[in-house]
């Protein structure tokens, strides 16, 4: 992917609105001080309300301009550090995290994999994804990856009006979090 003049369909260019921004991280129910991670973070829709509750935010965007216009907004924020890579490739923290994200729909699938490795300490993640990929993670496909560490439920509906520009196709939170507490490395 090039980072110049790319396409906003191969980028997938929906932010959510700040409301609704809102609406997703009240209900991921982020406490101060909490290890979040915020994948395909865009223009820091997300971002800015869960640094407002107290969380320490990494933003990780592949887009250069989204991830300078990032840097801009956040940079002076103690709280917030900015990775510019792949989400579905990322470093995962080595302590205990959340992530709280509207992801981009082409890499869901690779990121929740990589957010299911086997080292993962993954405590639980709310992200925002089409809803026929939620209904496959949560009908069964969680037990492959999660090797039954993790369970998958469907939060709510969002309406394509929670994005400008409005999708395509109809949008989900999807809620993963793991049985147990992870064991640190
Ligand atoms: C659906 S938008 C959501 C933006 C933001 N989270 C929001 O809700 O407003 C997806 C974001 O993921 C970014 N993105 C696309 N592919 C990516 C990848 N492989 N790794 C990291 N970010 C990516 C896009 O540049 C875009 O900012």
């Amino acid at each position: 992917m090039s980072a110049g003049g790319e396409s906003r369909r191969a980028w997938g260019w929906h932010p959510l609105t700040d409301s609704w921004a809102r609406r997703v991280v009240a209900e991921a129910d982020v406490g101060e001080g909490d290890v979040v991670v915020d994948l395909g973070a865009g223009a820091g829709a997300l971002a800015a309300p869960l640094l407002r509750a107290g969380a320490r935010v990494t933003a990780v965007e592949l887009h250069r301009r989204r991830a300078e216009q990032l840097r801009r907004r956040f940079g002076d924020n103690e709280n917030f550090r900015l990775l510019v890579t792949d989400a579905a490739a990322f470093r995962l923290p080595q302590r205990p995290f959340r992530v709280v994200a509207s992801v981009p729909y082409s890499s869901a699938s690779a990121i929740v994999r990589r957010l299911l490795a086997r080292d993962s300490l993954l405590v639980q993640a709310d992200i925002v994804v089409q809803r026929q990929f939620a209904r496959r993670v949560v009908e069964g496909g969680l037990n492959a990856r999660g090797q039954g560490r993790f369970r998958g439920e469907i939060v709510r509906p969002l309406p394509r009006s929670a994005f400008r520009p409005p999708p395509r196709v109809d949008s989900v939170l999807l809620r993963i979090s793991r049985g147990r507490p992870p064991r640190r490395r």
